[in-house]
């Protein structure tokens, strides 16, 4: 009934001239959405994505995962080469200095590039790329209105959708973001000069991520956040606190337990007022960029969801059931806009699972092993449980740990900061979680993804032979640790 009474809302000749039928149709192009058109092509499915923003690869690859890499890459790079260079025995004749814009334009290039590789993947598997907002007519009716001029808006009649419609930042209510000198995430990449005082409203990762590359360029960083501790949801408590060490050590100012009351642009400065939860006592401190990153929201203006039933719940996530499907069992919803942790691989792992349930009626995502990298340097990484929700689970484990300062090939490199940390279940060795702060940490968890996949012990990874001298003897050696004595430490 829904649909024939919302369809009338357009001419029948309009509708029946610009109909498309397609088998499956993807809403957003982020890692989730094109992922999921990918695999559905492969399937066999007549396949389309829709993607409003111009480019594919949605946050991540726009303003998220990639240009933040580049910028963390290069910054790091520029910073070593200042400071490292003659004690690593390469000695540099004049001055070494940023040049913005180029680390923009490499910045840029890598986006490009990546964003444009998957507009030939969807070549490549035959996906049907309508570049407009998509937005529900009704339950397999959706309207693309197109971005580009002189293209004709079409209705796309699916039999299954896949919502994957991402999120945004969060705004802080009173701070008005101009992308000027109050800016978020994607403001925070496009900076035109560098900032002498940047001033960072929550220590999650993106604010530790853009506190890092700014301040290897030379910004005076302060970070105030509103925990006690920094990282964000997940990071393991120990870890937390060894990664504000390093961090400070880098230059990096935290004021922990503070609670922003305002921050006001004045001319080029912004004043920011904030409260120490503690004590009540208010300070204030005077940046010339404030970026507020307080975490991201999902998204979903402009899908007119709401019209078909599709359920939210408070937090404006779209409520799916286990096989991603929501109120309508012919839409599934997956990535930001639904349940889990913010991640571009969560998104994918999911693009893949719910068109396996299209097809086979089955399919499969471990929420309980999906690594979480911080790409700043070193590097911090985990996978499975941390301390905390053990204990909070009352589950039995013991802990091992291998500095890197004791690791051969991170001595040679000179890089020695970091650890890595194996929690394992106190009876039965399995792996419950790995927590690694390194160089190259984020490579190394991959191992502890499958070790944990695999249902690994302790022993079943040190009875591997690991090369030598390579970092990841470091993991070897802190599985070592948990039930026996390490060699080399
Ligand atoms: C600065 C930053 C750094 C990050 N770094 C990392 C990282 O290193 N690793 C990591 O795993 N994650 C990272 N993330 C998180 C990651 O970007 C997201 O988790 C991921 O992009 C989510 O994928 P998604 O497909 O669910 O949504 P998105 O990537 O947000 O894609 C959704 C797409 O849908 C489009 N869309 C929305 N509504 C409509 C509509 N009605 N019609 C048509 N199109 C629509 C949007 O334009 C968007 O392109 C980072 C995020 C930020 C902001
Ligand atoms: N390397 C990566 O994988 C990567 C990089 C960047 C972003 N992301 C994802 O993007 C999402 C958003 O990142 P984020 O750093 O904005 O969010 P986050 O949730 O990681 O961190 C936000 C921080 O802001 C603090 N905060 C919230 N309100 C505050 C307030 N009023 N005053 C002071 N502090 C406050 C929180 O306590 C928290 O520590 C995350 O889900 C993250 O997973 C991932």
């Amino acid at each position: 009934m829904l649909r024939f009474s919302q369809t009338r809302l357009f001419s029948t000749s309009r509708l029946l001239s610009a109909t498309k039928k397609h088998d499956v149709v993807v809403i957003g192009g982020g890692p989730g959405g094109y992922v999921a058109a990918i695999k559905a092509a492969q399937l066999g499915y007549n396949t389309a994505c829709i993607e409003k923003r111009g480019s594919l690869g949605g946050t991540c690859l726009n303003v998220g995962c990639i240009p933040s890499k580049a910028l963390l890459n290069n910054s790091h790079l520029y910073h070593e080469i200042k400071t490292e260079s003659s004690k690593r025995g390469i000695d540099i004749e004049g001055e070494v200095k940023p040049n913005l814009g180029n680390l923009m334009k490499a910045k840029d290039t890598a986006v490009k590039q990546l964003t444009g590789g998957i507009e030939m993947l969807f070549k490549k598997n035959g996906v049907t790329y309508y570049k407009g907002n998509g937005s529900f007519v009704d339950e397999h009716n959706i309207k693309v209105e197109p971005i580009e001029k002189g293209v004709e808006e079409s209705i796309l009649e699916a039999s299954n959708i896949i919502i994957a419609t991402g999120s945004e930042p969060t705004p802080f209510p009173g701070i008005e973001v101009d992308q000027e000198r109050i800016v978020d995430s994607t403001g925070a990449l496009a900076l035109k000069e560098i900032p002498k005082k940047l001033a960072i409203i929550g220590g999650g990762i993106i604010g530790l991520e853009m506190g890092s590359v700014w301040a290897r360029l030379g910004s005076e960083v302060t970070i105030i956040e509103y925990q006690t501790a920094i990282g964000g949801a997940g990071m393991d408590a120990e870890v937390a606190k060894a990664t504000q060490k390093f961090l400070k050590k880098q230059g990096l100012n935290f004021q922990l337990g503070a609670k922003v009351k305002s921050a006001t642009r004045v001319g080029d400065e912004v004043d920011i007022e904030y409260e120490d939860a503690k004590t009540g006592e208010v300070k204030s401190i005077k940046s010339d960029v404030l970026l507020v990153a307080v975490g991201r929201r999902p998204y979903s203006a402009g899908l007119n969801a709401e019209s078909i039933g599709i359920e939210f719940d408070q937090k404006k996530r779209i409520v799916i059931d286990s096989e991603y499907k929501t109120k309508l069992p012919h839409i599934q919803c997956i990535g930001d806009v639904t349940f889990g942790a913010m991640l571009a691989h969560k998104a994918e792992e999911e693009g893949i699972a719910a068109v396996e349930f299209i097809k086979n009626g089955h399919g499969h995502v471990n929420y309980g092993n999906i690594p979480a990298v911080m790409y700043s340097h070193p590097e911090v990484a985990w996978t499975g449980k941390n301390e905390e929700e053990l204990k909070a689970a009352g589950i039995k484990y013991k802990t091992g740990k291998f500095p890197f300062v004791a690791n051969s090939r991170a001595k040679t490199n000179m890089d020695t900061e970091g650890f890595v940390k194996f929690i394992a279940d106190a009876e039965t060795q399995r792996v419950l979680g790995v927590h690694i702060i390194g160089p190259n940490a984020g490579e190394m968890i991959a191992e502890a993804g499958l070790a944990i996949e695999y249902g690994a012990s302790c022993e079943d990874i040190y009875r591997t032979c690991h090369a030598h001298p390579t970092l990841s003897e470091a993991f070897k050696e802190a599985a070592m640790t948990v039930f026996d004595k390490p060699i080399n430490y």
